[in-house]
């Protein structure tokens, strides 16, 4: 039996700097993981099966085109029975689907001794696939496949994540944008002392998907400004395409608190702290 976590992808920054001409945008982002996320399991058999567990395995059906099974494909579709622990919420900005295909490459790589498919094939299965078997801090381009290591490493900081239930399919976001020419974030990304040197940055710097996936799920603007009222917040955004949010904080007291204090406030909403990790 062989068994990959599925970590949760933030995107601290998203600029959308150009389009291809088959439709997909350039981006230049700075993406880190926090610690949570899902579970792939993966055991011999002679056929390729998945069963879905866990807290959030409702809002997802077993279907042909899950993610793990689509990267099993990709590396062969030997049998395996797969099962996947659901925590992080379905099409929701924190890359689960994309998580959860690396992390099935990672264990049905070591289940069957195979090598991970060419860097093409892991593109193909998504855009963050690419970014989140990388599972560490890097900054992203092209249209995710460009991945560049920091050159300093990032400082302690602790995350709380919330998403008010709404999934956000990604594709629609980036149609409603109204540019897609945005400037990239500086060449030389600077050495930061602390969370709070990380959050003043980032300050200077923007999701561009934000305003689009606002317009289409208002709830965004108030999960975002719910975070940044949080005690011990840095600075709050959203991730990826959304609706998932983040606020950034220094101290894991504080994050836990903030966590327990905005599910007491918003029970239906999907409310986790976690170290940030890469
Ligand atoms: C928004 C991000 O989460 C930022 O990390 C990713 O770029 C999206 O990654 P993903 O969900 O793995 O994306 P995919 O499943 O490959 O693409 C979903 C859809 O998003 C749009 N898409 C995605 C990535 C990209 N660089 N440009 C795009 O325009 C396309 O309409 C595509 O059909
Ligand atoms: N294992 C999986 N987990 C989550 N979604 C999956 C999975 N397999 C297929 N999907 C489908 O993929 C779509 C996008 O899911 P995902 O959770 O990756 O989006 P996301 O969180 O918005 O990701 P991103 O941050 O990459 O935009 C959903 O509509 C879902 O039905």
């Amino acid at each position: 039996m062989t068994e990959a976590f599925a970590q949760a992808k933030i995107n601290l920054t998203l600029h959308v700097t150009g389009q291809r001409a088959d439709g997909y945008h350039l981006l230049d982002s700075l993406v880190v993981f926090a610690a949570v996320g899902d579970t792939v399991r993966a055991e011999p058999a002679d056929r390729l099966t998945l069963e879905i567990v866990g807290p959030q395995a409702g809002a997802l059906p077993v279907a042909d085109d899950n993610l793990v099974l689509r990267a099993a494909r990709a590396m062969g579709g030997q049998g395996a029975r797969l099962t996947l622990d659901k925590r992080l919420p379905v099409a929701s900005g924190i890359g689960g689907g994309s998580a959860d295909a690396a992390a099935a490459l990672v264990a049905l790589a070591a289940l069957w001794q195979v090598p991970l498919p060419a860097p093409a094939a892991v593109l193909k299965l998504g855009a963050d696939v690419p970014v989140c078997l990388a599972g560490r801090a890097v900054r992203m381009g092209g249209v995710g496949e460009v991945l560049t290591p920091l050159d300093h490493p990032l400082p302690a900081a602790w995350m709380v994540l919330a998403n008010p239930g709404v999934s956000v399919p990604t594709p629609p976001v980036f149609k409603a944008l109204t540019r897609r020419d945005n400037p990239p974030m500086p060449d030389v990304l600077p050495a930061f002392a602390s969370a709070a040197d990380l959050a003043a940055f980032l300050a200077t710097m923007r999701n561009d998907l934000e305003a689009s996936a606002i317009a289409l799920a208002p709830d965004i603007a108030r999960t975002k400004q719910a975070l940044a009222a949080l005690p011990g917040c840095l600075l709050s955004r959203m991730s990826g395409s959304g609706a998932t949010c983040f606020g950034l904080f220094a101290d894991e007291g504080a994050a836990r608190a903030g966590a327990a204090r905005l599910a007491a406030q918003e029970p239906g909403w999907w409310v986790e702290a976690a170290r940030m990790t890469g």
